[in-house]
């Protein structure tokens, strides 16, 4: 699909404010892509489709969560991770999108997962640096992303986990399960 087109179908989806945010991870996840030899193509789509189910009903998502057998203790967490999923699966479902690489590092991209692959983390720091965000500790992370792109994805964690417990909010375990795989790998030398 070319970029025309799925910004199209993806701008029907989003306010006016997202939309500008999936603009600045498009340029962000292009940007890395080339730096750490990403497919671009596929690093594009699935940043322009990243948030698609962002503001989906509430129990829409949850319906399908239970009918698509996805893991059903996402229930249980905050709804804000529901979007992931159920984005990858709208995304397939509604724009034909049917690349699994694309649609795997869409489902996985608010909470991370162990044996992330480079597209995945692509995106995963591409959504936390694109220019319009602010949060506590981003630049450090964006001088990461130019060196290393897994120090900058265990960096991008590591806030995102503290920011969770300092405001007392239970912190979905995959997002554990990939810090500590990639905090291990690093320390392996398994990863640059
Ligand atoms: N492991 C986790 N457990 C619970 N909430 C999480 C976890 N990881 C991320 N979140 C929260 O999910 C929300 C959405 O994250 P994300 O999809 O990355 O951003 P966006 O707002 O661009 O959709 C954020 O508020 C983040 O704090
Ligand atoms: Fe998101």
């Amino acid at each position: 699909m070319n970029r025309e087109k799925a910004l199209r179908l993806v701008k029907e989806q989003l306010t006016e404010r997202r939309y500008v945010h999936t603009i600045g991870v498009m340029e962000a996840a292009i940007e890395l892509a080339e730096r750490y030899g990403v497919d671009k193509d596929k690093a594009e789509l699935a940043a322009i489709f990243h948030d698609y189910a962002k503001f989906r009903d509430k129990e829409e998502m949850r319906r399908i969560i239970i009918d698509q057998k996805m893991p059903q203790d996402l229930l249980q967490f905050h709804d804000e991770l529901w979007h992931a999923p159920v984005g990858a699966y709208l995304v397939e479902k509604e724009a034909g999108v049917s690349d699994d690489e694309v649609l795997e590092a869409i489902r996985c991209h608010t909470s991370g997962k162990i044996n992330m692959s480079t597209l995945d983390k692509v995106l995963y720091v591409a959504d936390y640096i694109e220019p319009g965000r602010d949060f506590p500790g981003v630049e450090q992370v964006r001088e990461s992303a130019k060196s290393s792109l897994d120090i900058a994805v265990i960096q991008a964690m590591k806030n995102t986990i503290t920011y969770l417990l300092t405001r007392n909010q239970p912190v979905y375990p995959d997002t554990f399960h990939a810090y500590n795989d990639m905090t291990m790998k690093v320390k392996e030398r398994k990863l640059t």
